[in-house]
């Protein structure tokens, strides 16, 4: 009997007895098959949380004793760091080393809020008063529903479930039923790592029927979503009706904008790494280049040219540097946004294929370039969350700004240039969560993580990514209780 979802304790098979099969997007061969939880399996989840939650079993246990059992996490996963790579790659069909390279950043978040678990249980207050003592402490925020997307599985997990468990939530994950193994093997090394049963639960089911009773059920006191903006719209929309706390990681429409000043070589080899990276399925990549117009002609030869020399291929083939999309419907989607910015006018210069004869069984997507679109147009605006970088350009530091910001997105955006006065005035400028200067995508679990605008709200990583699952509880003591004498007593 297939039982893989895991609540108060237990591992146990979807009340339905449905299962789904999972398999690997680089060949389309079965990797397992899990069961598929539907509304039933959730309340069960919230059911449990709850209870183990209203018990205080985690949340009464010392922080310093949930920090060092963070770091018996790190230490398990980086004990079965291959085994958790593997189940990650076969899932994604992502390059089983960018598997690696996701668990060692997995080790690092748990290593992160370990540390942070006791290091503020909150203030006095100055009350004005010596009689008084007034403070304020530090609560967990109750029951989390983390929900999160397929291309990022355990990392995006990962950044909800340290700072949920370091601050004594009870939790139930969900994450995208594509790709369901890192989460099952995280409930494991919770388990043998000492967690009491009901704190942590997982849900493996369709976000639809098994992920919305966590925004909308009223046990649940936190929903943290990852994932696209129409979903985090019903998300909150959801939420709204019991006034839970509501944390957004959502898409972007990533600026990375080159000066003409730039390390051209680094700048175009890095221009690749922005929109390239793990096929384009990152929600930062850096999808928008926005380049000076006088070195334009050089750059996006030279872009065109290194394009299509990327190899792509399956978890364990060794020549290959980037992957497929996650599923058929995933590059049908990216086929038709491409090819409606070519029927609008946007010039392809490569890619928008399928590969060669050995990839017909995966759903792979070669590395694009759409040269001359326009600000405004469908392929420059919307997230395509896939490898296709367009081209825009700019004559003035004025119009790069004005250009990186026309976006109703804001997660991401890079700066390439020489001159780091134009470096920091242009980052200053630009109205996005993260801002890298001469360098894309580097990611550290002190820093904070989140969106501007549309690409959601909350922060992940840094204090703020903890702070998000506390809740700030003001204690006022009148150590000389007396007769206030507000009301006469005739
Ligand atoms: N900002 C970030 O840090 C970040 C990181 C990774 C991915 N993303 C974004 O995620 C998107 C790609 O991921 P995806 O396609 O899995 O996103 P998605 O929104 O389709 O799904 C994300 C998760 O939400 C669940 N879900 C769907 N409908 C739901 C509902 N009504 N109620 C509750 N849960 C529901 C899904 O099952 C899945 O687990 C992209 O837009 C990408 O930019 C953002
Ligand atoms: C934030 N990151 C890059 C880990 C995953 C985005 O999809």
């Amino acid at each position: 009997m297939t039982a893989t979802l895991y609540i108060d304790g237990q591992w146990v098979p979807a009340a339905s007895g449905e299962t789904r099969t999972i398999i690997c997007p680089a060949d389309g061969t079965e990797v397992a098959v899990v069961s598929e939880a539907g509304e039933q399996d959730t309340l069960n989840a919230i059911a449990a949380a709850r209870k183990a939650f209203d018990s205080r079993v985690w949340a009464g246990t010392p922080a310093a004793e949930r920090g060092e059992f963070l770091l018996r996490v790190a230490k398990a996963i980086e004990d079965r760091k291959d085994e958790f790579a593997r189940a990650e790659a076969l899932d994604t069909g992502k390059r089983f080393v960018e598997a690696q390279i996701d668990m060692d950043d997995i080790i690092g978040c748990f290593k992160h809020f370990g540390k942070l678990a006791d290091s503020d249980a909150g203030r006095i207050v100055d009350a004005g008063d010596p009689t008084v003592i007034s403070k304020i402490v530090y609560e967990p925020v109750g029951v989390c529903g983390l929900i999160t997307p397929w291309n990022f599985p355990l990392l995006q997990a990962a950044w909800k479930l340290a700072p949920a468990l370091a601050a004594g939530n009870s939790l139930i994950l969900k994450p995208a039923e594509l790709t369901p193994h890192t989460g099952m093997l995280i409930m494991d090394v919770f388990e043998k790592a000492g967690l009491p049963a009901g704190v942590a639960n997982l849900i493996t089911g369709p976000g639809a029927t098994a992920g919305a009773p966590l925004s909308s059920h009223e046990d649940v006191d936190m929903v943290s979503f990852t994932g696209g903006l129409i979903t985090g719209r019903k998300i909150a929309a959801s939420a709204a009706q019991t006034i839970k706390k509501v944390a957004l990681e959502l898409g972007g429409k990533n600026p990375n904008v080159v000066f003409a000043d730039a390390d051209f070589d680094a700048a175009v080899d890095n221009a690749l790494n922005a929109g390239f990276l793990d096929s384009g399925l990152v929600c930062s990549a850096g999808t928008r280049l926005i380049v000076e117009e006088s070195i334009k002609e050089k750059f996006v030869d030279e872009l065109v040219r290194r394009a299509e020399k990327i190899r792509m291929g399956g978890p364990f083939d060794e020549n290959a540097e980037t992957g497929p999309l996650i599923s058929a419907e995933h590059r049908e989607k990216v086929y038709n946004y491409t090819q409606k910015g070519i029927d609008e006018g946007a010039v392809l210069r490569t890619g928008h294929h399928f590969g060669g004869e050995e990839h017909k069984d995966g759903f792979f997507y070669a590395p694009t370039v759409l040269d001359n679109v326009e600000r405004g147009q469908h392929v420059v605006v919307e997230e395509g969350f896939g490898p296709v970088i367009t081209v825009e350009t700019f004559t003035t530091e004025e119009e790069a700004v004005e250009t990186a910001n026309d976006t109703n997105y804001g997660l991401a955006g890079a700066v390439w240039t020489s001159n780091r006065g134009t470096a920091h005035r242009v980052s200053s400028k630009l109205r996005h969560g993260t801002i890298w200067i001469n360098d894309y995508h580097p990611y550290l679990p002190q820093a904070e993580w989140g969106g501007f605008k549309q690409s959601g709200f909350g922060r992940e990583l840094g204090h703020i990514g903890f702070e998000e699952y506390r809740e700030a509880k003001h204690v006022y003591e009148n150590t000389e209780p007396a007769v206030s004498g507000w009301f006469a007593d005739n």
